[in-house]
C-alpha cells in the first residue's frame, strides 16, 4: 500500500511539468494514507526529471519523518495541516501556476463566471487574508496551513478544491493525488478564462446560481450523470 501511494505521489508530481503547472521545482504533491496516519511528499528542491519513487518522503501526521533520505518538501506544514482539516482529502498539490497565482497576488478570489468553472468548484474560489507579521515570521509554512483553514470556516473544501494564498499562490486538494493535480489543472485554466473575462466585461457578473447548480451537481451531485463512472 505505502509504495502504491509512493507511486502514485510521484507520478501526480511528473504531471507538474507535464501540464505546464510549474517552473524549476516551484511545486509540489502529497497523498496520505488515512489507515496508517502516514503521508507521502515530494523532496524539497529536487528536480522532478531525476525523482524516483524512492525519493518520496514519508512523514506521521506529526512532521516525523518515518523513511526517505531527503528533507521533506518546504511545504510539508501546510499539507498536513490541511489533511488533519479536511478529513476527506487523499491528496494536496501546491504550485505558482502563473494564471492562479495572479489572482493570489491581487488578493482576490476567482468568482465562477462560466461552466468550466462550475464543473469543478461549487462557487468563487477563495483567496486568503493576508498573513500577520507574526504569522509570517513565525512557523510560516504552518499558518498557511491554518489561514486556508480559517477562510473554509464556512466553505466546503470537498466542493470547493482549491484556494487562492494571498501574495503567496494556489493550494489545491482532491480525493488522491491525482484529482488534487486534475483540479490544479482546472484552476490554471479558469483563472486564465477569468482574466481574459474581466478584460473583455469589467462589469462582468458571476454566473446564475441556477447554471452553477446544474453544472457542478450533474459531475458531483447525487444523481450524477456526467461521463462514464
Ligand atoms: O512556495 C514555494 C516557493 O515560494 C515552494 O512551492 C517551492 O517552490 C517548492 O518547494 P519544495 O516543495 O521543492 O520544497
Amino acid at each position: 500500500m505505502l509504495e502504491q501511494l509512493k507511486q502514485e505521489v510521484l507520478e501526480a508530481n511528473l504531471d507538474l511539468p507535464r501540464y505546464n503547472l510549474v517552473t524549476f521545482t516551484w511545486g509540489n504533491v502529497s497523498g496520505i494514507d488515512r489507515e496508517k496516519g502516514l503521508v507521502v511528499i515530494k523532496p524539497s528542491g529536487v528536480e522532478y526529471d531525476k525523482l524516483t519513487r524512492d525519493d518520496m518522503v514519508v512523514l506521521d501526521l506529526d512532521g516525523n519523518v518515518v523513511e526517505g533520505s531527503y528533507r521533506p518538501s518546504s511545504d510539508t506544514a501546510t499539507h498536513l495541516v490541511l489533511y488533519k482539516a479536511f478529513p476527506n482529502i487523499g491528496g494536496i498539490v501546491h504550485t505558482h501556476s502563473p494564471w492562479a497565482t495572479g489572482w493570489a497576488q491581487a488578493g482576490r478570489g476567482i468568482p465562477a463566471l462560466g461552466t468550466t468553472h462550475a464543473d469543478y468548484y461549487y462557487g468563487e474560489v477563495p483567496c486568503t487574508r493576508a498573513m500577520t507579521e507574526a504569522e509570517i515570521k513565525g512557523a510560516y509554512e504552518l499558518e498557511t496551513g491554518n489561514v486556508i483553514v480559517e477562510t473554509f470556516a464556512n466553505l466546503d473544501p470537498d466542493r470547493i478544491p482549491g484556494v487562492l494564498v494571498h501574495c503567496h499562490a494556489p493550494f489545491n486538494w482532491g480525493k488522491d493525488a491525482h484529482t488534487a493535480v486534475h483540479n490544479a489543472v482546472v484552476l490554471e485554466e479558469v483563472a486564465k478564462m477569468a482574466t481574459q473575462s474581466y478584460q473583455l466585461n469589467p462589469e462582468l457578473q458571476p454566473m446564475s446560481q441556477h447554471l452553477l447548480d446544474r453544472h457542478f451537481l450533474r459531475k458531483h451531485g447525487v444523481n450524477a450523470y456526467y461521463g462514464q463512472s
